[in-house]
């Protein structure tokens, strides 16, 4: 059997969760939701995905424009299995109540509060809290970052503080900048350290500034050992760690247009860089303190992590099979 799956939300997120749907084998994609016949709405359909109204109210822009849409976002509720909100942050929480009523199952993205969902998920920290779920949160992409590779140290940790250099804006966004200004989260901690914490039980605090570039999210990590480990050892940790690469500033890896200019070079889609990139020679040890850092590519780490959480909520696989299939169809290098 494959799992029906529906996109409500064909944007940054929502277009490569669709597109990594298609390359799974236990899956199918049943259609996506447009609020507008715009060109993406025209690419889907010549895709050959199925586009629906994402509500009734946007339908006369489609009828004005002559573009056929399969139905209406409650049509597609009726069709699938499992419904991936990718729509603006905070939206998700108001669609839920749609999902419930259509009895299917939904998974929400970064910018929903935690309580939205069951379980806030990273597929390598806790898949199988996600098996059997209806509700899944797959957490934000600076926290899917942070989850990965602070899980895979997890019994090193005493404390962690991380600051997080976040891109002002996607690529494809041309209202919210790059800006002219460093724009510090005057909160503190940032939502991320909190964040963390819905997936793994660590103690850490997080500070979050936006800087301007499209080009991924920088941070820097330092941890509070709770026993003595090597600089050596944290590299072997993370050179067996899935979803994490290490690159070597040595081999030209400056800053992250080389590490996007790697992505093109594969001839990922859109040039998506799934796995979290930690520069090797960050990593180091100072007395009882460890540093890294790390990039995330902020439009596609979390794709994977949409693709295994539906197969935790339809215990489809184990974790590391689902984890497994999933890096091979998107070509994730391990
Ligand atoms: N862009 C990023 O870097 C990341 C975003 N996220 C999270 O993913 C979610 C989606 O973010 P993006 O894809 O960046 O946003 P986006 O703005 O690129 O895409 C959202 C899409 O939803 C559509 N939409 C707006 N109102 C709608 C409605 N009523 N019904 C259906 N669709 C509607 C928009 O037209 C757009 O196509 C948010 O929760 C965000 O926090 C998570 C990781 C990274
Ligand atoms: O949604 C995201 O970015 P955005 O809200 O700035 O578009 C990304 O997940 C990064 O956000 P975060 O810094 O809240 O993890």
């Amino acid at each position: 059997m494959k799992v029906k799956v529906g996109v409500n939300g064909y944007g940054t997120i929502g277009k490569r969760v669709a597109y990594a749907v298609t390359k799974q084998d236990d899956m199918e994609l049943t259609g996506v939701t447009k609020t507008k016949p715009d060109f993406e709405a025209y690419r889907a359909k010549e895709l050959g995905i199925p586009v629906y109204a994402a509500s009734e109210e946007f339908l006369s822009r489609f009828e004005k424009a002559g573009f056929e849409v399969a139905g209406t976002l409650s049509d597609l509720l009726e069709e699938v299995d499992v419904i991936v909100d990718a729509t603006p942050g905070g939206m998700g929480a108001k669609n839920k109540v749609l999902y419930e009523k259509a009895g299917v199952k939904a998974i929400f993205q970064g910018g929903e509060k935690a309580t939205t969902a069951e379980v806030s998920f990273v597929a390598q920290a806790n898949y199988e809290k996600a098996l059997g779920k209806d509700y899944v949160r797959v957490v934000s992409c600076n926290t899917t970052g942070l989850t990965r590779t602070l899980s895979a140290i997890q019994e090193y940790i005493d404390y962690v503080y991380a600051v997080m250099i976040r891109r002002a804006a996607d690529p494809n966004d041309a209202k919210r900048g790059p800006v002219n200004a460093i724009t510090p989260s005057v909160t503190v901690p940032s939502h991320h350290g909190p964040d963390v914490q819905t997936v793994i039980p660590i103690n850490i605090e997080t500070s979050a500034f936006v800087v301007p570039t499209t080009l991924m999210h920088v941070h820097s990590i330092m941890v509070e050992l709770k026993k003595p480990v090597e600089a050596k050892d944290v590299v072997d940790i993370f050179e067996n760690t899935t979803r994490v690469l290490l690159f070597e500033k040595e081999k030209g890896f400056d800053s992250t247009a080389q590490l996007i200019e790697l992505a093109r070079d594969l001839h990922r889609e859109w040039n998506n860089l799934y796995e979290i990139a930690v520069w090797k020679e960050s990593i180091s040890v100072r007395g009882n303190r460890l540093f890294y850092i790390q990039a995330v590519h902020q439009e596609s780490d979390v794709v994977p992590e949409n693709i295994d959480a539906i197969r935790a909520m339809f215990e489809m696989a184990d974790k590391w099979e689902s984890i497994r299939k999933t890096n091979e169809s998107l070509g994730i290098l391990k």
